[in-house]
């Protein structure tokens, strides 16, 4: 599918994800967010070849389907299936640069992270280039320190940090924004965990993807002798 309609000057925010599966800890943070900065729209971006981490169990198309099925009759969520198309690893900075010329210079555009990834983010490719192309909105993460131990991500950080959301929709890109999020100690590793384990992970997904996770045979129990 492709992006929905957003016009001129709204603020165009993005989530990537690896979303093997989505959860309610992308998806509540998110919802939260869209009422603290008031967005109409959030599209979410599940990668196809994700950099810098073990590569995903569930196919991107089983991937791709967890993520249209939890956020089905949400009006807030759309899918953008862009990053599938691409065999090569999905970095962030190349698909908001194709966004960008789609978009033209004044559309605001937001990418959404977690604590964890902002923590990592100076191992992403080109990643001083990304407030070139896109604000990057942080969630906060349970387990995950506010402090950036890395000096020159510190010091970019310190460069572009805003309090002040209304800057996400006066600029196009450049600001760091630290979401006011509430905190969810929910992981995909954690439901792939469980269900490796047999047990119910009904309380940490929509129902709608533990029914399709079931129905794939995905994340299958492991059975130790
Ligand atoms: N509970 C959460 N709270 C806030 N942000 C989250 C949460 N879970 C994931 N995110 C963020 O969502 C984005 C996509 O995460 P991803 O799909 O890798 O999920 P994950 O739960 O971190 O997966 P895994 O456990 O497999 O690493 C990342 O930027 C990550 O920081
Ligand atoms: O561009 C990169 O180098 C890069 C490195 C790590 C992660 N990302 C992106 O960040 C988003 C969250 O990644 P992950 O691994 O936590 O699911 C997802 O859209 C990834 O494609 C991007």
């Amino acid at each position: 599918m492709t992006l929905g309609n957003t016009g001129e000057n709204e603020l165009m925010a993005l989530f990537g994800g690896t979303f093997d599966p989505i959860h309610y800890g992308h998806l509540r943070p998110v919802e939260q967010l869209a009422c603290e900065i008031q967005l109409e729209k959030v599209i979410l971006l599940p990668n196809n070849v994700p950099p810098h981490r073990p590569q995903p169990e569930a196919s991107s198309a089983q991937r791709l389907k967890m993520a249209q099925l939890a956020v089905e009759g949400n009006p807030l969520f759309s899918v953008d299936s862009r990053e599938l198309q691409r065999d090569t690893p999905s970095y962030t900075i190349e698909t908001l640069e194709t966004l960008r010329k789609e978009r033209g210079t004044e559309q605001p555009l937001a990418f959404i992270i977690g604590q964890d990834s902002l923590l990592t983010l100076y191992k992403w490719y080109r990643w001083e280039s990304l407030l070139d192309v896109c604000h990057l909105v942080v969630l906060a993460r349970p387990g995950y320190a506010r402090e950036l131990d890395t000096p020159a991500l510190q010091r970019w950080y310190d460069a572009h940090i805003t309090e002040d959301a209304g800057q996400l929709r006066q600029r196009p890109q450049g600001c760091i924004y630290q979401a006011n999020t509430p905190l969810l100690d929910i992981s995909a590793t954690e439901i792939r965990q469980r269900r490796h384990e047999g047990r119910d992970c009904s309380d940490l997904l929509p129902f709608s993807v533990e029914r399709y996770i079931e129905s794939q045979g995905l994340y299958r129990e492991h059975f130790t002798s």
